[in-house]
């Protein structure tokens, strides 16, 4: 212990009897933990040691630090300073001694950060301060630097942008590029200089597959003062030209279908079925039960005869050719047939009114496999209107009217299904264009069915639309753009010391939350107009950091797009970040388990990586991701 000073040596000494005294305790092994905390409670000091579960102990007991009130203390409050919590109706109040992170190897005890910018590292039997412990910090700049939020449309397009703006205005465009690269912002530009040299009567339409992409676009239009141009999430806008035309739809969109099931609607082979199901039945099949005032060539009830029907679904699941295994049969059976069955409310309409309302005044099915009783899924709309072109075609007349725009923004088109993109194509008047933006490297959406641009301009029918390939990286800095590229070409090398990427590699959980809590205070402390986004893999995964950091500044779980686009602490997944950039991206979960070496994590990390404006963050709690090659091992 010779180059220790006597604190260090004394907390060595303590921690090392803490161990002796669980080992007398566990004798059949210790269970693991990872901090301990001293704190003067009254008249007493007691030593609380924080685990991935509670063990109540003699002189001794471990804490769950994910549960218990206590460990709270451990994340908000420093050495020395008095503490007062919650726990359930008391406050706790104390002060705090000393608190100190522990590595353990094969049960024994290798390092204690005292948080100080100590660590004491033990080798053989000698314990030594450590010069060169890893502290990774995401390396603060001041605000200034960053510079202010810029909407697409305020900033100045460079001449190969503009030139893309300017193409003849009755041709549709393809605008394809990496991430960040500004296709967003040139097919904003484009649409509005449309509007502007039209003028009044001129109607177009942005549609993006998610709630925050479509939020930011409102957000953009509205903050350069530009009225009249529709907003619309794919599925919002089909709801609306579907219930315009088939009037026997639910109100209510289901919530409960499995990824089966949304896969099999929306899977390429499904076109096919379709043809030979109105060939078997050439007009719309009703229900003689709940009469339609519905004149369309389709109607809910096709829905019934066909997702609800094992052999049709057998068929269909043999044509996807494995894409999809064959137990999804039963599973869209079923979920079909409840969405044809009544809710509880309406069977039971005879009964007593009150007894139909539960206490929190919630509908009487919500959380029951009933939840979905008469129901819609937001693929139907798409399947619905492929059925009533198809029966027009054979009757030789036309399908609805559905054209109301003279131009429409797909954005992040790779992720739209080949039938919702033929819905699009009914949207536009005649001599109406499509600019189209996507990116193949950022398809995630594991529903989607994308086969190239080529496919999707045929749906569109504007096979031969403009392309455009923008070249020039405006979001991310030089290495985050160079670490993108290398996750989606393998042969490229990743960056070697970047300087706007911060790595942070621990053994479990309880220490990545700390630091992933110590660095989000930091920054939002040092950067208060800043936007800090921890982008997870899952939805479940974002709820388990979430709550991992609890103890950190105050978080907004960012789900089914509810993005607030304000500075702040967001917590959200890969699914929900299409389109959109934050001043600071933390990864928390780059490790080999969620990001496997296969062609879906490339994509899913690529996308995550390139949000960041300004600063990125990754970490993990074990092995690194075989994707990021240069990360320190
Ligand atoms: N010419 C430019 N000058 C300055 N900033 C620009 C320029 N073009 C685009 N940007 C900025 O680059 C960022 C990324 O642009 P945009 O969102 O349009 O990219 P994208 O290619 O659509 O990205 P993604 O593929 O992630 O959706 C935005 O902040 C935008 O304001």
């Amino acid at each position: 212990m010779s180059s220790l000073n006597a604190d260090q040596q004394r907390r060595v000494a303590h921690q090392l009897r803490l161990l002796a005294t669980m080992r007398a305790q566990h004798p059949g092994g210790v269970p693991p933990y990872f901090a301990h905390m001293r704190l003067e409670t009254g008249p007493r000091e007691v030593d609380v040691l924080l685990a991935a579960s509670t063990h109540v102990g003699p002189s001794l007991s471990l804490i769950d630090w994910r549960t218990a009130p206590l460990a709270e203390v451990f994340f908000s409050y420093e050495e020395g300073e008095e503490y007062d919590i919650e726990v359930g109706e008391r406050v706790v109040s104390g002060r705090l001694l000393e608190k100190n992170l522990l590595g353990f190897e094969a049960g024994a005890l290798v390092w204690i950060d005292t948080g100080d910018e100590a660590r004491l590292e033990c080798t053989g039997t000698d314990w030594h301060r450590s010069e060169d412990a890893p502290r990774p910090h995401l390396a603060l700049r001041p605000a200034e630097a960053r510079g202010p939020f810029r909407s697409p449309l305020e900033v100045r397009l460079d001449p190969a942008q503009q030139r893309v703006v300017d193409l003849p205005r009755d041709r549709s465009v393809l605008l394809l590029g990496e991430a960040g690269f500004g296709k967003t912002t040139v097919a904003l530009h484009r649409l509005v200089e449309l509007q502007r040299e039209a003028g009044p009567g001129f109607r177009g339409a942005v549609l993006v597959p998610t709630e925050g992409l479509s939020r930011l676009t409102r957000l953009m239009l509205e903050r350069r003062g530009v009225e009249g141009i529709d907003v619309w999430t794919y599925t919002q806008w089909a709801a609306s030209v579907a219930r315009s035309v088939f009037k026997d739809l639910p109100r209510r969109e289901s919530v409960d279908a499995t990824s089966g099931v949304i896969r099999l609607k929306r899977h390429p082979a499904l076109r096919g079925l379709l043809e030979e199901f109105i060939q078997r039945h050439p007009r719309p099949l009703r229900d003689e039960d709940r009469p339609t005032t519905s004149r369309a060539r389709a109607s809910r009830v096709d829905l019934e005869h066909l997702f609800g029907d094992r052999s049709w679904m057998e068929r269909l699941l043999s044509a996807t050719e494995g894409a999809l295994p064959l137990s999804v049969a039963a599973e869209v059976t079923e979920h079909t047939r409840i969405q044809f069955l009544d809710p509880t409310e309406v069977e039971y309409a005879h009964v007593d009114r009150e007894n139909l309302v539960t206490v929190d005044g919630q509908r009487i099915d919500a959380g029951t496999p009933m939840e979905d009783a008469d129901s819609v899924d937001p693929e139907d709309y798409a399947v619905l209107f492929e059925l009533e072109r198809l029966r027009a075609r054979a009757d030789g007349v036309k399908p609805s009217f559905l054209a109301a725009y003279d131009c429409m923004v797909l954005d992040e088109a790779q992720e739209f299904a080949p039938l919702e993109l033929a819905l699009m194509r009914r949207g536009l008047r005649p001599g109406g264009t499509f600019i189209v933006a996507g990116d193949a490297a950022q398809q995630v959406d594991p529903t989607s069915f994308f086969d190239g641009w080529d496919a999707v301009l045929e749906e569109l029918a504007v096979p031969r639309a403009e392309r455009a390939v923008l070249e020039v990286s405006y979001r991310c800095p030089d290495d985050v753009t160079a670490l993108a590229r290398s996750l989606i070409d393998p042969e490229r090398a990743a960056p070697h010391d970047p300087p706007s990427i911060t790595h942070c590699r621990r053994n479990n959980l309880f220490h990545l939350a700390v630091w992933l809590t110590r660095e989000s205070r930091t920054v939002l402390a040092e950067d208060p107009s800043a936007s800090l986004t921890l982008i997870c893999r899952s939805p479940e995964a974002a709820r388990t950091f979430a709550h991992a950091l609890r103890h950190g500044p105050p978080a907004r779980l960012a789900f089914a797009g509810q993005f607030e686009f304000r500075p702040g602490l967001t917590v959200t997944c890969v699914q929900e970040i299409k389109g959109l950039e934050f001043d600071y991206v933390l990864i928390p979960d780059a490790t080999a388990g969620t990001y496997p070496d296969t062609p879906e994590s490339r994509r899913a990390l690529y996308v995550a990586v390139t949000r960041a404006t300004h600063r990125l963050g990754l970490g993990s709690a074990g092995a690194w991701s075989p994707l990021l090659t240069s990360s320190p091992r």
